[in-house]
């Protein structure tokens, strides 16, 4: 049995730590480039099995029968993360991100490439890998997957009643018409800004949560900097966000940040806690990731509660 299981995107990703960002026929300059593992569904399991503990959390992915791909699997495994539900495509190759991070903000700009993944649809669903990772989580989170594969996997999860985290992760060239019929069968729509918008319009963040709470599902949205907000039939929550600033810390990498958040929020959920003080604690996460390079910088149970005590010392977050 595991606690979260997250189903989505396992990336290679390439990492430019550069001076600005480049704009059409402006070059920037590069300080440095890394490379780090990543993929959204990747990290969030990450991040659940760095709080719950080794066998805690599981991924749902594919990855390409390359190098990327082993460097991914081997990775997840000596995270401790099930990586039973990651399949290996023969004919394709591994998800790739590549990532610029302005140095002097943290603030980032990302070009993915699916790879592997897009294989995925609606019949591997039915697969007894896909099935035991649902069957057996308490949470799970569906993340950037191919349509078919992601309404498969809202059904079973849905029959299996198991609480539902929708963080679809939408670009500005997709359809949000898929994720609006979705919200009436999760539990929870975590969104930043940029996808509320797509999804409500260009209207103010509690404006657009509150309708789309409206349609069902609870929704979180991530307001960077600014914390959080959680919209349920009427009601909206803001939850403050860590200050680093008052603890004398910077962002040096937003990158994986959003994703830290869910998979914390995952994984008090799956323990039994409110929303409110999975979403604080999913906050102070989000923030502890942000002062780190590495893209799945997010903290142990240990570093998140200590990171927390001396936010509160320092005044850096609300109580
Ligand atoms: O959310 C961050 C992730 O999204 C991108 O797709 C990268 O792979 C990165 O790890």
């Amino acid at each position: 049995m595991t606690s979260v299981a997250a189903a989505g995107a396992s990336n290679w990703d390439t990492l430019i730590l550069s001076r600005g960002f480049p704009r059409p026929r402006v070059s920037a300059r590069a300080v440095s480039v890394l490379e780090f593992p990543g993929g959204k569904a990747a990290n969030v399991a990450t991040a659940a099995t760095r709080i719950l503990g080794k066998g805690e959390g599981a991924v749902i992915s594919a990855v390409g029968e390359d190098e990327f791909g082993r460097r991914l699997l081997r990775g997840l495994q000596d995270e401790g993360v099930d990586v039973r539900g990651v399949f290996v495509i023969e004919e394709e190759p591994s998800g790739r991100a590549f990532v610029i991070v302005d140095e002097g903000t943290g603030e980032n700009m990302i070009v993915s490439f699916h790879g592997a993944l897009l294989r995925l649809g609606r019949d591997h669903v039915d697969l007894a890998e896909v099935r035991e990772a649902v069957e057996s989580a308490k949470v799970v989170v569906v993340m950037d997957v191919p349509a078919g594969f992601m309404e498969g996997l809202v059904d079973l999860a849905a029959e299996e009643d198991r609480t539902i985290i929708l963080a679809p992760g939408i670009k500005s060239s997709e359809n949000p018409e898929l994720i609006r019929s979705m919200l009436r069968r999760v539990d929870y729509v975590v969104l930043n800004e940029g996808e509320l918008a797509e999804l409500a319009g260009p209207i103010d963040p509690a404006t657009g949560a509150r309708a789309l709470a409206r349609e069902g599902a609870r929704v979180v949205v991530t307001l960077s900097g600014r914390g959080s907000m959680l919209a349920s039939s009427g009601e909206v929550l803001e939850i403050p966000a860590v200050d680093l600033s008052k603890m004398g810390l910077k962002a040096v990498n937003s990158v994986g940040c959003g994703d830290a958040f869910i998979g914390v929020f995952a994984a008090f959920k799956s323990a039994g806690s409110g929303d409110v003080e999975a979403l604080r604690r999913a906050s102070v996460a989000g923030a502890y990731k942000a002062t780190r390079l590495e893209v799945r910088g997010s903290p142990t149970l240990e570093q998140l509660l200590k990171f927390e005590e001396a936010a509160l010392g320092a005044g850096a977050l609300n109580e």
